[in-house]
């Protein structure tokens, strides 16, 4: 892999791309700006995540790979390498790392790191250390501290653990977009258009953090159009399902989208999903947390 000289390289998990990583994308333009025409921005990342190699505990993500390059073109950054994470790569002492991946293979001029980012075998390598490596092998180091909301760090974890509660304003505060999730619209049961409310089914993703299942306004994205929309996370207790689904029925929409990659946004948390006695009690329901949705408005980026 050879790529063009004077890169700047962040380096980070970015999973879900939240205002903290922005932060280390909006350090690495300005030093972009300050180096020849030709420097990059990489943004690299290790795949699969050191915690699935090295503890063999696959935790949820808040972010598929695909979410994070798509976000990342979005804040105008192209250039983003996933390196397999490995048993060998494991090994690495920070120096190694350093000298074979970031100058030999990026030629990275510039590299831009969170204050808590830890790197080579055991994680011996923090923050004053890369500054040390930097100052011998004549590369710039950029620190970025974290940032705070509220006298909070913005971390993965937090927002993980926001949504896993189903608080998804405050999760989007932290963010800085509303939490999404993309995917292929599958085939359900099609019980949907009988009652009235069809629902675009979002294909699983064993490796997505999911809100608790319940109703949320959300917005949906497809064929590069938003819509409103209403999403239930759940079983579907009443008609006796099985599988935990999350189906949006999208306002003032009729058309065929199976098979289309389409992402839900949320916003926020309505109700908890229930079992009701039958399905007019499911649609009477159904047809009050629409209305409530139209009243509701939600200005932020995406
Ligand atoms: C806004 C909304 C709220 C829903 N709430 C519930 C609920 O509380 N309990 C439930 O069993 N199903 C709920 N559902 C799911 C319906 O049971 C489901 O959409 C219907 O069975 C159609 O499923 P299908 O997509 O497999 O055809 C809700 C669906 C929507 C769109
Ligand atoms: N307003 C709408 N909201 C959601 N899906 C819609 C809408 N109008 C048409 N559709 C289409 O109908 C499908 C959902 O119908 P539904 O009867 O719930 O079947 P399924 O159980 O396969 O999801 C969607 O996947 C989409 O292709």
């Amino acid at each position: 892999m050879q790529l063009k000289k004077s890169n700047i390289v962040v380096l980070g998990n970015f999973d879900g791309l939240h205002r903290g990583h922005q932060q280390l994308f909006e350090c690495a333009k300005v030093e972009a700006k300050k180096q020849t025409p030709e420097a990059e921005v990489i943004g690299l990342s290790f795949f699969p995540p050191p915690s699935w190699v090295l503890a063999q505990n696959p935790k949820q993500l808040l972010t598929s790979s695909e979410e994070k390059r798509d976000r990342l073109i979005q804040i105008g950054i192209n250039k983003f390498i996933e390196y397999p994470f490995n048993n060998i790569v494991a090994k690495m002492s920070p120096e190694e790392f350093f000298r074979g991946v970031l100058l030999e293979q990026l030629n990275a001029k510039t590299i831009v790191i969170g204050n808590n980012y830890y790197f080579g075998k055991n994680k011996v390598g923090n923050a004053s250390y890369m500054e040390q490596l930097g100052k011998k092998y004549n590369v710039n180091i950029c620190i970025v501290k974290d940032i705070k909301d509220n006298n909070t760090i913005i971390s993965s974890t937090q927002i993980r653990a926001l949504i896993a509660q189903g608080k998804m304003l405050e999760a989007q505060t932290l963010l800085g977009y509303p939490y999404m999730i993309t995917g292929e619209i599958v085939h359900g049961r099609a019980l949907g258009k009988t009652i009235g409310f069809p629902t675009a089914n979002i294909s699983a993703n064993l490796y997505k953090v999911y809100p608790p299942n319940g109703v949320y306004a959300t917005k949906f994205k497809v064929k590069n159009k938003l819509y409103t929309s209403i999403t239930n996370v759940g079983n579907n207790p009443t008609v006796k399902g099985v599988e935990k689904t999350v189906e949006t029925n999208i306002f003032n929409f009729n058309e065929n989208i199976y098979g289309e990659i389409a992402t839900v946004y949320f916003f926020d948390y309505l109700r908890p999903e229930k079992r009701f006695d039958g399905l007019d009690e499911l649609i009477k329901q159904i047809s009050i947390d629409k209305e409530k949705v139209k009243i509701l408005s939600y200005s932020s980026p995406l």
